[in-house]
Formats: structure tokens, sequence, C-alpha cells
């Protein structure tokens, strides 16, 4: 926000000592504040940014100390909960828009921030019919001068989606990475020695933050739910193909992956990108981390 030029003073709350002084030493803060509350005082814009689970508190800390007209907005990876957890603590006169950047990497806290994160990325903004509309022109506007490209959608819709493009993949990257440590066969060293391809790729996903993800399958349980019993039996399909010597089938399903990969990569793009979430432009400058 600050290199786009969009804010005056940014401030940030956090309960935890090490936090407030290390946004304040890198100088992403012109000040940290221990309580959410003292953050909010006069600001036209608060953007919610912690783990989903402590929203109802943080909105119900800041309710009563938000100014007129202001914004508040968030980041969280799940939205009907967020909806449900904050819009009844945001008073009148206050415009509530819940937002997702569909942007982020297994690393946290202040160190792992970075202003190229958002550069084209898509950001989810879930509204509702009754949102104010110039303070969504503002939010959308916000989103595309830090490099994204906006997209509109329910929550419910938004909840279904990243089920199955982010929730899912980061519990199988759990799970498979926890079964291979149980293997009692697979020592330590194992692992990390012949873990050079796919498997790798999965310990980074689940090198992400345990809290932060706990609160998000908590808070999208049924989308997570139905997109996880399709998961199963698409599995079962693949186990019984395997246990009877189907190769006509594995071959089949392993084909249709592949063309609706190599057909993701087509659309999205003049040239290639391997990365679903980002934006269908070929332009954008994207910044590994
Ligand atoms: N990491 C990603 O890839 C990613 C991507 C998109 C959205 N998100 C969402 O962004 C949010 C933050 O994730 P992150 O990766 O930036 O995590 P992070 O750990 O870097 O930041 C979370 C912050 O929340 C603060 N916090 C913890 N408990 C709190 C409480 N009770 N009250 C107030 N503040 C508290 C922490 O001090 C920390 O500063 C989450 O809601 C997550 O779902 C994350
Ligand atoms: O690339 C990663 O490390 C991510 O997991 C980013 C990712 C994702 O699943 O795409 C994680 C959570 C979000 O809410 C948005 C983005």
């Amino acid at each position: 926000a600050r290199r786009a030029g969009l804010v005056g003073e940014i401030v940030g709350a956090s309960p935890t000592p090490a936090t407030r002084e290390r946004a304040e030493e890198l100088g992403l803060v012109a000040k940290m504040y221990a309580d959410p509350a003292d953050a909010v005082r006069g600001a036209d814009l608060v953007i919610l940014c912690s783990p989903v689970g402590t929203y109802e508190a943080v909105a119900k800390a800041i309710g009563p100390h938000l100014q007129q007209g202001a914004i508040v907005t968030d980041v969280g990876s799940v939205k009907c909960a967020v909806v449900r957890d904050v819009a009844p603590h945001v008073p009148e006169g206050v415009h509530f828009i819940a937002g997702h950047p569909i942007a982020g990497t297994e690393q946290s806290g202040p160190d792992a921030g970075f202003a190229e994160l958002f550069d084209g990325r898509w950001c989810i903004l879930t509204p509702g019919d009754a949102a104010d509309k110039d303070a969504l022109a503002k939010l959308q506007e916000f989103w595309r001068r830090l490099g994204s490209e906006v997209e509109i959608m329910s929550p419910e819709h938004h909840d279904m989606v990243l089920a199955i493009t982010s929730h899912l993949p980061h519990l199988i990257a759990y799970n498979i990475v926890n079964t291979a440590a149980h293997l009692e066969r697979v020592t330590d060293t194992e692992v990390i020695k012949f873990s050079a391809g796919g498997f790798r790729d999965f310990t980074r996903i689940a090198a992400s933050d345990p809290v932060m993800w706990r609160d998000v399958f908590l808070n999208n349980k049924d989308a997570v739910l139905e997109m996880l019993g399709r998961f199963s039996e698409d599995l079962s399909s693949l186990q019984r193909a395997i246990r009877f010597g189907d190769g006509e089938t594995l071959e089949k399903l392993f084909t249709e992956a592949r063309a609706i990969r190599r057909g993701v990569i087509h659309a999205n793009q003049d040239t290639p990108q391997p990365d679903f979430g980002r934006r269908a432009t070929g332009d954008a400058k994207v910044t590994q981390r």
C-alpha cells in the first residue's frame, strides 16, 4: 500500500510482543498496539489479518472505536464464517466488505511480508447485496493499485471454490507428510533424502502455519467435507483400478488430469506460468520467496 502511495499512516495491532517489536523494527508500520481498539481509532481503512478464529473477538473489541465512514475489510481464507462473526459488530455508518487475496506463502510473521506479494494475483471480495457501492468501488481500486485483479462473488461460492483449490490441497499435504513420517521404516533421514520431487512440494505446503489452517478447517467445515467426500470417492476409483490391474482406467484418469493442467496454463496466458492462482495476464511481475 505504501509502494502504491495509497496510505498516509499505517499502524498495526498484535497481541504478541515479539511481533509488535519486529513489525516496528522492519518499518512495516509507524506504530504497533497491543489492543486493536487503539489501532483503529481515526482509521479510514481497517484490515483484519489475524487467524480467522480470532475475528469475532477482534471485531467486538474494535466495533465501538471505528470511525464513521470507515471501511472494514479482511484477508481471511474463508468468507461465510467471517461475515457471520464480524458483521454484527460493525456499527451503522461503517462499511464492512469481506475479502480474500489469493496470495501467500508457507511463511508467516512480519518478516514474511513483501511488497510484490499481491502483484498479478486475484483478490476476491464478497460484499453482499447491501454493501455500500462507493465503499466497494474504493476497496476494488485499493486492491487493483496493490497489483491484483478483483473478482466479486458470494461468500458461499467463495468457500466452495476455495475448499477445493486451496483448503483440500493443504489438508492433503499435511496428511501425506504425516503419513510418511509415521511409517516405521521411513526414517527422518529417508524422508528428507528422497524428497526431491512431488513429496518436496507437499512438505512446503505442510510447513504452513498450523493455527491459521486449524481455523480455516474449523470455519469452512461444510464445504471442505463436501469436497473431501468427492475426493475420497475419486481416490477409491484409483485404488480399485490399481487393485484390479485396470491400466486403462488409470491412464484415462491421468490423461484427463494432465489435459486440465495444460488447459489451465494455456487459457491463463501468453507465457507459461505454473501457478493456477495467478490472474490471467502474461505480464505480471512475480517474486519467488
Ligand atoms: N498465508 C497465506 O498464504 C494466506 C493467504 C491469504 C489469506 N491468508 C489469511 O490471512 C490471515 C493471516 O495469515 P498470515 O499468513 O498473514 O499469518 P501471520 O501469522 O503472518 O499473521 C497473523 C497475525 O495475527 C496476529 N494474531 C494472532 N492471534 C491474534 C489475536 N487473538 N488477536 C489479534 N491478532 C492476532 C499475529 O500476532 C500475527 O501478527 C489469516 O486469516 C489467513 O487465513 C493467509
Ligand atoms: O502458495 C502458498 O503457499 C499458499 O498456500 C497460498 C494460498 C493458496 O492456497 O493458494 C494459501 C491460503 C490462501 O488463503 C491463499 C493462498
